[in-house]
């Protein structure tokens, strides 16, 4: 059924997506969507390959979607690598599409959105266009000093990963970002998750949120 939807969205799917005919609504979307959120260098990236390894979770990045964009012959590929390299936020139609088309492929059904929704606008269009909401949302919590040390050792080539956008990404963080966690925060779906620690410390904060989720469906 979502496939089938999904299918037919994708071609519909253009930069401005604002008729009823446009949207698709998964009734009966039995897929587990996981949020993944927190700020540059908070282990968002590093927690979702544990969380792969331990409970067989499909990890989509936005931002890896967003950069194979630019390295493929994608008419949006100047638009998302200015926008990188500036911190700022892709519209939302773009990485929604990126997004979907993943959700549409392979037999998983449990996905983990990690790096989406970074704005409000972000998180209504994937409301809008799936007529869907995360099942539940984890938030990692981290220091700005903590997260600033960690992208700048990173070193993994990525264009953003200079003290000058970085410094650009947490406003963007803090103004765009923090409002969606807030709105989950208020919906009952945030997990919060204190990001300082060792990986695997921080992964003993994650595995029983996953743990509970897994006993849900057994149950159900
Ligand atoms: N608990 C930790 N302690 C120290 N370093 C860590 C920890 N978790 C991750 N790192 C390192 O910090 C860097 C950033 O981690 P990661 O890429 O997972 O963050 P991210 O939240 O996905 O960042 P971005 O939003 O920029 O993609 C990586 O080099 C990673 O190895
Ligand atoms: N929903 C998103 C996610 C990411 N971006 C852009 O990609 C950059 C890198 O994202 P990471 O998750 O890999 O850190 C990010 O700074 C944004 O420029 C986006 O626009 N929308
Ligand atoms: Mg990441």
């Amino acid at each position: 059924m979502l496939r089938r939807t999904i299918a037919s969205l994708k071609s519909s799917i253009s930069l401005h997506i604002t008729e009823e005919k446009d949207r698709i609504c998964p009734k009966h979307i039995d897929s587990v969507i996981t949020f993944v959120l927190g700020g540059p260098g908070s282990g968002k990236g590093t927690q979702c390959a544990k969380i792969v390894e331990t409970f067989g979770f499909k990890h989509l990045s936005a931002g890896d979607l967003l950069r194979k964009e630019i390295v493929s012959d994608s008419e949006y590929g100047s638009m998302i690598l200015d926008t990188i390299r500036e911190g700022k936020i892709v519209p939302s139609e773009v990485t929604v599409k990126l997004i979907l088309r993943e959700l549409e492929s392979g037999d998983n059904h449990k996905f983990l959105i990690d790096g989406f929704p970074r704005s409000e606008e972000n998180r209504i269009a994937f409301e809008h266009i799936t007529g869907s909401e995360p099942n539940f949302v984890l938030f990692f919590d981290c220091p700005e000093e903590e997260m600033v040390k960690r992208v700048l050792s990173r070193n993994q080539g990525r264009i953003d990963d200079n003290i000058d956008t970085i410094k650009k990404r947490l406003k963007v963080f803090e103004s765009l970002n923090l409002p969606v966690i807030d709105y989950y925060a208020k919906k009952g779906k945030l997990h919060r998750i204190n990001a300082v620690g060792t990986e695997d410390e921080i992964f003993e904060q994650v595995r029983p949120v996953f743990a509970a989720c897994e006993k849900k469906a057994t149950i159900t």
